[in-house]
């Protein structure tokens, strides 16, 4: 009681605390209005001990998750995932030497300077989704799904894939789905006795034991990723991990290093950064790739199928810098200022990850007259685990984590003081008034802090290559059903906690001139 008063937030019920506060769907809205409820912008809900701490002001994000970043970059550990084999992941290792050393490899491979070598990558895979699309458009949510899968693929390990039925993709979704059944709240007490792990797999009680190890066999077919055998017969295509098979043959490299770049690289096609931190029971219907892309592009979709005039807007502009004998490429993107605005609105408006990922603390602090605890995360309690499945029993179940949370879509996107009727879609509130871009440049879908998102820069390119390429080449409209007559585009989310994306929905792309479909046909000739 000395170290109270934590940040205010529902009132404490005896024994389970404030479980039934929980918001069980739509956690980012839940938070924001809790902080109305509640008068404060920094929440506290705790349930068996573990703190949430809610971030709902960017200010507050800037001062604890980047200011005092030293103690706030830290990731819950659980036990099971080593079992695994899923402690590759960067985003979910603890704050420390390992967790450092990777992080320095992916700062000098991704950083804005050097991922300019993944463009020609990125911009051929973005040209093979137009020529999907101009295929077959109505499947344009496949597309979208293999163009996010493609470009890590291809980026990190140099292979190409020609469909998503390729072998890759299955034995990553195999593994997710059975880890995602391990991972289920009382299907294993490892995290909650870890001594369950050391024990022999024919002791009675090891069943997760052994399906983890399932899980880790399946790994690592996948992660050396036919880079060796390509390499030998000198058919790999630059690639993060073939530059740095060519450095190790060149002059050598230490087994750490390689183990390092074997994991960047898998942390990158697995995409789903931080995956099992918050929700497992969703993982299943997410493919193992780059959940985020095919969530910003979704939004993307949603948001020109709905929204003709700013789509047209942007268009005029591609048609103004680059005319109609070409394809956009990314030298253009300083000429079109519109196009930016659109890019910035698309990931305020539709952040694929609006609850970021948790960052604990490592040392208790002292904020705004608040005590905000360290954090722990060990599910070290069997009656916590009962309160687990008592949750999982419901639609949803977020596993308490002792943390500090930022609350990015609600409430700092959608900040009324600083965005007039947020929840519109207007690029132009990122223009001036003669139509440059204004100072807010900041993607706060990127995260913040020492964990800000490491791939920013490609997740940035990406997204801005599919934009205008695709607006340069349809117009994206609502579909009509067998009478002719519109249908409207649903607009509801999916948002399992972690992951937001538009639920499939229906529209329709077109070509927009013969020369479009030209430049389609070519698309992918000019680029090696
Ligand atoms: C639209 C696409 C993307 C979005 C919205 C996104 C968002 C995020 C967010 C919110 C975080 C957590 C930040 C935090 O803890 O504060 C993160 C972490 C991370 N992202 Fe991304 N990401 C995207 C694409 C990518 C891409 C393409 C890559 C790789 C090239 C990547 C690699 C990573 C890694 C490795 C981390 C973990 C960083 C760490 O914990 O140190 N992301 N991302």
């Amino acid at each position: 009681s000395k170290r109270r008063p934590y940040p205010p937030g529902p009132w404490p019920k005896p024994l389970i605390a404030n479980l039934l506060d929980m918001p069980q769907k739509s956690a980012p809205t839940a938070y924001l209005d809790m902080g109305k409820k509640y008068n404060s912008d920094i929440i506290h809900l705790e349930v068996m001990g573990y703190h949430f701490v809610i971030l709902n002001k960017l200010e507050d994000a800037e001062e604890l998750l980047e200011k005092r970043a030293k103690i706030y970059s830290d990731r819950p550990v659980m036990p099971i995932l080593k079992l695994m084999g899923w402690e590759y992941n960067v985003a979910i290792m603890p704050h420390g030497e390992e967790w450092r050393q990777h992080r320095k490899v992916c700062q000098q491979h991704f950083r804005a300077a050097e991922s300019v070598k993944f463009l020609p990558t990125q911009t051929k895979k973005v040209r093979e989704l137009l020529k999907d699309l101009a295929s077959t458009p109505e499947k344009f949510q496949l597309h979208s799904k293999k163009l996010s899968i493609a470009i890590p693929l291809s980026t990190m390990y140099g292979y190409d894939i020609t469909s998503l039925d390729d072998p890759c993709i299955a034995a990553a979704e195999e593994s997710i789905a059975l880890g995602a059944e391990i991972l289920q709240p009382g299907n294993n007490f490892i995290n909650m006795f870890p001594i369950i792990g050391r024990l022999p797999t024919w002791f009675p009680g090891t069943k997760a034991v052994r399906k983890a190890a399932e899980v880790k066999s399946i790994f690592h077919p996948a992660k050396n990723l036919y880079v060796d055998d390509q390499q030998t017969e000198g058919t790999a295509r630059p690639s993060f991990v073939t530059e740095f098979l060519e450095k190790k043959w060149r002059g050598g490299a230490s087994e750490e290093e390689e183990a390092i770049v074997e994991n960047i690289a898998y942390t990158v096609y697995g995409g789903t950064v931080g995956l099992p931190l918050l929700k497992y029971s969703q993982l299943m219907s997410h493919p193992a790739a780059s959940d985020t892309t095919i969530s910003a592009t979704g939004t993307f979709f949603y948001l020109m199928a709905t929204n003709p005039d700013v789509q047209r807007k942007a268009q005029a502009e591609i048609d103004l810098v680059v005319g109609s004998r070409r394809l956009p490429d990314i030298d253009d993107r300083p000429n079109m200022p519109f196009l930016e605005a659109l890019y910035r609105e698309v990931m305020r408006l539709g952040p694929p990850l609006p609850l970021g990922l948790v960052h604990m603390l490592t040392e208790d602090d002292h904020y705004k007259g608040y005590f905000l605890p360290k954090g722990k995360f060990w599910l070290h309690n069997l009656l916590f685990a009962r309160l687990c499945e008592y949750m999982a029993s419901g639609s949803d179940c977020s596993l308490p984590i002792s943390i500090a949370y930022q609350s990015v879509h609600r409430g700092m996107n959608h900040n009324e003081e600083k965005y007039v009727e947020p929840s519109k879609f207007r690029p132009e509130r990122f223009l001036d008034e003669s139509g440059k871009l204004n100072e807010d440049d900041r993607v706060l879908a990127y995260g913040f802090g020492r964990r800000v998102c490491v791939g920013k820069h490609i997740a940035s390119s990406t997204m801005w290559l599919i934009m205008a390429s695709v607006l340069a080449c349809f117009n994206i409209g609502k579909a009509k059903d067998a009478q002719g007559k519109e249908i409207e585009v649903d607009d509801s989310f999916e948002d399992d906690g972690l992951l937001r994306h538009r639920r499939k929905f229906q529209c329709s792309f077109t070509v927009r001139s013969p020369e479009a479909y030209q430049l389609i046909a070519q698309s992918t000739e000019d680029i090696a």
